[in-house]
């Protein structure tokens, strides 16, 4: 967006994921930092990736999102250039920043596509950004662009996921099938050190409830690490193994913390879990992912706009 000789950019800020088989381990690596990464872990790793084709679609979605963002704020008369920087694999946000600055761009709004916020997304995220601003930021002008896992355009967007899940069950079962809405888990030490992702996956469930109306639904955590100490719970697994004992034949899994698929979502879920519900007896069906759902976008177009015009007017 041109306005007093300034060019602002959107920054949209990731995960990261490997983008080709060999990138796996570099991914990891730079995931686990110093610490060990032996080589059955590595393995096994490598073998959820050859399962849902050797790399990770991560990457490609967000850059979906980010071509169909700018395309509708331009639509709206901002035009601005969005840029996608990844913190765990290229594109790097310190590169991304990087391509900012040499574009000419002088203003930066930062959008985590993380809704929760914790130290190992978000807050990492950041780090990133914050890093390489100081090692060639100079003259640019970062505004953040806030937390959004309560705006009601993504709760919308979520609830529109819910209703194409639902309708995949015969309609006499529909209103009694169980939801379960499934967040990352993350080691509780990261909850006890201050993180507020579990105030705000909370937030997130039970504005998605009041919006979903008459349903029964409840949290779960999915893909806890190899890591030593706890993890936030209740697992999805024992979430599952209640609903069977309870009788239910159906369940539909709600991812509600991540925005694209990637792997916990292609492996995770439908390969692991599903299995899992499957050796249970249970009738398993997730939800898809917002990946460049309209709503999801305009979601995003509103969280940009409001915070433009608030900072720059
Ligand atoms: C909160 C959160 C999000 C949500 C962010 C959001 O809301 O978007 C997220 C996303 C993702 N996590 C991803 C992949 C991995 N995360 C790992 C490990 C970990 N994640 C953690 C947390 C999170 N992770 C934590 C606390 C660990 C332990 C780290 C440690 O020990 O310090 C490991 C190591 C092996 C393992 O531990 O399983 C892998 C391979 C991918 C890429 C998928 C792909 O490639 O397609 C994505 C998007
Ligand atoms: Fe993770």
């Amino acid at each position: 967006m041109v306005t007093g000789g300034n060019l602002t950019g959107i920054l949209l800020m990731a995960f990261g994921a490997p983008d080709s088989p060999e990138a796996v381990e570099p991914f990891l690596r730079k995931l686990l930092g110093n610490r060990p990464l032996p080589e059955p872990v590595l393995a096994k790793i490598k073998e959820r990736y050859n399962l849902i084709g050797g790399k990770s679609p991560l990457l490609e979605i967000t850059q979906t999102q980010a071509f169909k963002l700018e395309e509708k704020l331009k639509q709206r008369g901002k035009s601005c250039r969005v840029y996608t920087g990844m913190c765990y694999w290229h594109p790097f946000i310190e590169e991304a920043l990087a391509q900012m600055v040499e574009d000419g761009i002088n203003r930066v709004l930062a959008l985590s596509l993380s809704p929760h916020y914790s130290r190992v997304s978000t807050g990492a995220y950041l780090r990133q950004l914050e890093a390489a601003l100081d090692r060639y930021g100079g003259s640019l002008q970062v505004t953040r662009a806030g937390d959004w896992y309560d705006h009601p355009l993504y709760i919308q967007a979520l609830a529109e996921k819910v209703g194409e899940g639902l309708r995949q069950f015969p309609e006499d079962v529909r209103a009694e099938v169980p939801l379960v809405f499934s967040a990352h888990s993350v080691p509780l030490e990261h909850i006890e050190g201050g993180d507020p992702y579990l105030e705000q996956v909370e937030k997130t469930a039970s504005a998605l409830a009041e919006t979903l109306g008459e349903v029964q639904w409840q949290l779960a955590f999915q893909s806890k690490g190899a890591g030593k100490g706890r993890w936030l719970e209740p697992e999805v697994e024992k979430v599952l193994e209640q609903l069977r004992d309870q009788g239910k034949k159906n369940v539909l899994l709600v991812p509600l913390s991540f925005v694209s698929d990637h792997v916990e979502t292609l492996y995770d879920m439908d390969i692991a879990l599903k299995e899992y519900a499957r050796s249970l007896g249970l009738n398993f069906v997730r939800c898809s992912t917002l990946n460049d759902s309209p709503a999801f976008i305009e979601a995003l177009v509103q969280i940009i706009e409001q915070k433009l015009d608030q900072e720059w007017k």
